[in-house]
């Protein structure tokens, strides 16, 4: 029989064992977050300076991203004198500073993510190469924020989903398939851009435009709704808006309340209700208008046998049908193509817009350079002489410009890639979970493959091509190395020509003299702070109007 004292001693050891559990699950969780927090980072760093590679001291939670922000917030507050390209120190200016101090190779944290810096282009190829099978991925922040933007598409992807996604996508990017593109391309130029133009100049011999980089983004916006969904293109141009305006809520974060009186932590967490719920409003609304421009491109290709595929997502449909693939295995499913159709919104606009913003730059900057080009297309396609993809691959100087260009100011000027184990490269043993990052425009300028002068503006460079301009392979990176280079570089690189020589055929610019020459990171590509004001004239029979042209 169960007695009273015998009830009060199972109540009592209840409650023990209740307080013991608890005290564990606490001193659990204690030791994983001084595990987490503090001894990994202190054993880690330990282990790296035992192979000679230090940084500065990190802090508990953000590590060093506090310094580099603040480092940047000095940098960049003032812009450079005059248009030059050196801005490297001035853009990174913890590159330099870690540098002077801790050597070429140092190693620092983003949180609690352990980074190291490496300039050896042979260490760096090897890193970006598939030489180590699978030892390195994308892992880093971008990836990550691209992956709420886009979900599972191939930027952020790895491993075997990766490469059959790769194979998937590649030949919508390939050869013969692009021809059909230029139309739209050339749409969109004259339509958003070049007419625009025309009605600011109203019938005067030159006027000045404050800034052009919102005309551009409007161009790059237009040309991606075009290629992508052509068949759509109304639809596609809506969601497209939605989706830039998604990119912002993602990539920016909501400031901290300046102040934490009760007010501003009120409309603090207000805010960040507003723009949680704004955020998945656009994303179901994106989802459902992509998911029924899919569903229409399918309807259309069953229908159809004699349907050209000219837009991305129809090309996407026509190569994921091709015999083969489905026992390669890696046919799309539905989904996968949303992803996909997603992601090229992302990636489809910024890089080519900036691309532009900083070849208008240096042409307006070296207009000899414009004069070269307009000879060029005069000779290749006559005035106002409609393009196809093989008279601008005809067209050298504009090719040399576009190189030079993309040397100088990489759209996309940071990457990484992480190790999913540990790894030996030559003497040293990186860890499983180490970024190795690197910084693209360093690498452009290193003098022993650039010369001295690879700070300045010289397209000539390149007049035998990219392979003879560049004396190691990532000596020029401006579409990455590797296996998982830029997989639209031909398109990106067809787009870009296509609009700087429509622009040229009818017009000549120089940079205003409001021009502030300030290089700043914005997101993740290199951006003009202060925007870029031109002067516009048209030509007149071919001829330049502005002074400083003729
Ligand atoms: C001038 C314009 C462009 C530049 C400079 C550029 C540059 C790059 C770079 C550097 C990467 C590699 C990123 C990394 O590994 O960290 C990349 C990847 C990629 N780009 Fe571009 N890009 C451009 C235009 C485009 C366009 C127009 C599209 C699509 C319509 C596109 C789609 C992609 C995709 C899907 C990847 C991921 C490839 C993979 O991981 O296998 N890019 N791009």
């Amino acid at each position: 029989m169960l007695t009273f004292e015998k009830l009060e001693f199972s109540r009592k050891t209840c409650s023990i064992a209740t307080v013991v559990l608890m005290l564990t699950i606490i001193l659990y969780r204690v030791l994983t977050i001084v595990r987490t927090y503090i001894w990994k980072p202190l054993w880690y760093r330990r282990a790296m300076e035992a192979q000679g590679i230090s940084g500065p001291t990190p802090h508990v939670l953000t590590g060093n991203l506090a310094e580099v922000q603040a480092l940047k917030a000095d940098a960049w507050i003032t812009p450079m004198n005059v248009v030059r390209h050196d801005y490297v120190d001035r853009l990174f200016p913890h590159y330099r500073l870690w540098t002077q101090k801790f050597g070429p190779r140092f190693l620092f944290w983003l949180g609690l993510e352990p980074v190291i810096f490496e300039t050896d282009p042979d260490l760096i190829k090897e890193v970006f190469s598939s030489d180590h099978k699978g030892a390195f991925a994308k892992f880093g922040p971008q990836t990550a924020l691209s992956k709420k933007v886009t979900g599972d598409a191939l930027f952020a992807l790895n491993g075997t989903k990766w490469l059959h996604r790769r194979r998937a996508v590649r030949p919508v990017f390939q050869g013969e398939q692009l021809q059909g593109l230029v139309e739209p391309i050339m749409m969109s130029t004259k339509t958003i851009l070049l007419d625009k133009w025309d009605r600011l100049l109203a019938g005067s011999r030159e006027c000045c435009i404050e800034d052009i980089v919102p005309h551009i983004a409007a161009l790059t916006g237009d040309v991606v709704a075009r290629t992508l969904f052509r068949s759509s293109y109304e639809d596609s141009n809506h969601a497209f808006e939605q989706h830039k305006e998604l990119v912002k809520l993602e990539f920016y974060r909501q400031p901290l309340p300046c102040s934490w009186t009760p007010g501003s932590i009120t409309s603090y967490i207000s805010v960040s209700f507003q723009r949680f719920r704004r955020r998945r409003e656009l994303h179901a609304s994106i989802q459902t208008t992509i998911k029924r421009m899919v569903d229409k491109a399918i309807a259309e290709e069953s229908q159809r046998s004699d349907y050209v595929h000219k837009d991305f997502l129809s090309l996407l449909l026509a190569v994921n049908h091709l015999p083969g693939t489905i026992d390669g295995g890696f046919q799309m499913s539905k989904t996968d193509l949303t992803h996909e159709a997603r992601s090229f919104y992302t990636a489809g606009y910024q890089a080519p817009a900036t691309t532009l913003n900083w070849i208008m730059m240096l042409l307006a900057n070296n207009p000899i350079w414009q004069e070269r080009i307009y000879e060029e297309l005069r000779e290749v396609c006559g005035v106002d002489g409609i393009l196809t993809m093989q008279m601008v691959n005809k067209l050298n100087n504009l090719s040399m410009v576009v190189f030079e260009a993309l040397r100088l100011y990489t759209p996309a000027p940071e990457t990484a890639r992480t190790a999913v184990r540990d790894v030996q490269l030559g003497k040293l043993r990186i860890m499983k979970g180490t970024s190795i990052s690197i910084c693209i425009p360093k690498l452009h300028r290193l003098p022993e493959f650039w010369g001295d002068d690879a700070n300045e503006f010289r397209p000539e460079r390149f007049k035998d091509g990219v392979s003879a301009a560049r004396k190691h392979p990532v000596a020029y990176m401006p579409f990455s190395y590797g296996p998982r280079y830029c997989v639209a570089r031909t398109f990106a690189l067809l787009e870009v020509k296509c609009i700087i020589a429509m622009i040229i055929q009818r017009f000549s610019f120089q940079l205003s003299p409001n021009y502030l020459h300030a290089p700043i990171i914005v997101g993740v590509s290199i951006q003009p702070k202060h925007g870029l004001p031109i002067v516009l004239a048209r030509r007149q029979d071919g001829k330049p109007v502005l002074s400083s042209v003729q």
